[in-house]
């Protein structure tokens, strides 16, 4: 039994305060919610054993939220972590879930990324157009393990009859690699072999240190995605490697950089751009850099596309303000229904 002075949350956050992180709890709320309402226990609890601040914690948040919210939240993380513990344990090659550079990569990527200079990196590029880069960087045989391991998942996703969240808003097919255990993989992908590229070739963006990526694969075929529309990326900087295996068509169609604002503007001469898809060879571009793919008229396409993203300054204070504002309201709904006056 908890046994404290008092049990009422305190009217403002300990903004001193450390939560403890919650992530391995497999209850009902977001381990989110735990840490954010941390932050408003009674002095006396933040001292008590984390197996009681969770009991008390819960038995708040039992209260206060709807039970149809409950079990919608409940579902979809036991079903995802489902998904990636047991997709994890036993995919189809273990070995694709720790980056082995010689396996993975061509060796004229490998000397470039090693000597890391602005001349290493231009002897291995062709830029089809002003700001789009191509180089010759995955083996053949990553690539069919890579595409072997993405039919590998559907099939066992459909078997399982799961649900999965497809790569963004616009391919119906595909998968999101970082789902299925591969996200430390290319976070290390990233860390040492993009990043020190993308310092050399989008030095406007060289502040801002790449540290976050969705990583996913969409594919192209004749019952699949055929084209894809004219976007932009929600990242600062894309990869995308063309894996295999034989199509025609899929050409991708590039109309320029445009910030946010202009981002529906009309297209000048110069900047449109073509590059055609090679299996191995990669594309790296600014994720503004507005673009999408002609149809493949036959055969597959399979491609990595990594959205490389990075948090500036002013999104970073602006997160930690959304996440003040998000635990506000909680607090200020929490309070309400307790019948305690806000105003
Ligand atoms: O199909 C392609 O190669 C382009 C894919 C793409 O632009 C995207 O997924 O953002
Ligand atoms: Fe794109």
């Amino acid at each position: 039994m908890l046994q404290v002075t008092s049990s009422r949350l305190r009217l403002s956050p300990n903004s001193e305060h450390k939560p403890e992180a919650y992530d391995d709890l497999k209850l009902e709320f977001s381990p989110l919610l735990f840490s954010s309402l941390e932050r408003y226990l009674p002095p006396a609890m933040l001292n008590l054993s984390r197996d009681a601040k969770i009991q008390f914690m819960r038995d708040i948040l039992v209260r206060y939220f709807p039970e149809a919210e409950r079990t919608r939240v409940s579902c979809f993380r036991s079903r995802l972590s489902h998904l990636l513990y047991t997709y994890m344990l036993q995919p189809l090659y273990k070995e694709l879930q720790t980056l082995d550079e010689t396996k993975f990569f061509v060796p004229s990527f490998l000397q470039a990324v090693n000597a890391g200079t602005e001349e290493s990196f231009r002897n291995i590029i062709i830029e089809p157009t002003p700001g789009v880069y191509s180089f010759e960087m995955l083996q053949p045989n990553f690539c069919e393990m890579l595409i072997s391991e993405v039919e590998n998942i559907e099939t066992w996703v459909h078997d399982k009859k799961f649900k999965i969240m497809r790569p963004n808003t616009m391919n119906k097919y595909g998968a999101v690699l970082d789902d299925f255990g591969l996200e430390p993989m290319l976070n290390k992908l990233m860390d040492i072999y993009l990043r020190p590229m993308a310092k050399v070739f989008f030095p406007e963006i060289n502040k801002l240190a790449l540290d976050s990526h969705h990583g996913f694969i969409v594919e192209y075929g004749a019952d699949k995605d055929v084209e894809l529309g004219f976007h932009v990326d929600d990242s600062e900087v894309t990869l995308n490697v063309c894996l295999g295996k034989e199509f025609f068509g899929g050409e991708l169609y590039f109309r320029g950089v445009r910030c946010d604002k202009h981002v529906n503007t009309g297209t000048h001469q110069e900047e449109v751009g073509y590059y055609s898809h090679i299996p191995g060879r990669a594309v790296l571009h600014r994720g503004r850099h507005r673009h999408g793919a002609r149809a493949t008229t036959s055969g597959e396409r399979l491609n990595l596309i990594m959205w490389c993203r990075s948090w500036c300054g002013e999104c970073l204070r602006r997160k930690k303000e959304r996440q003040h504002r998000a635990v506000a309201a909680t607090k200020m709904e929490l309070l309400k229904r307790d019948g305690i006056s806000t105003s």
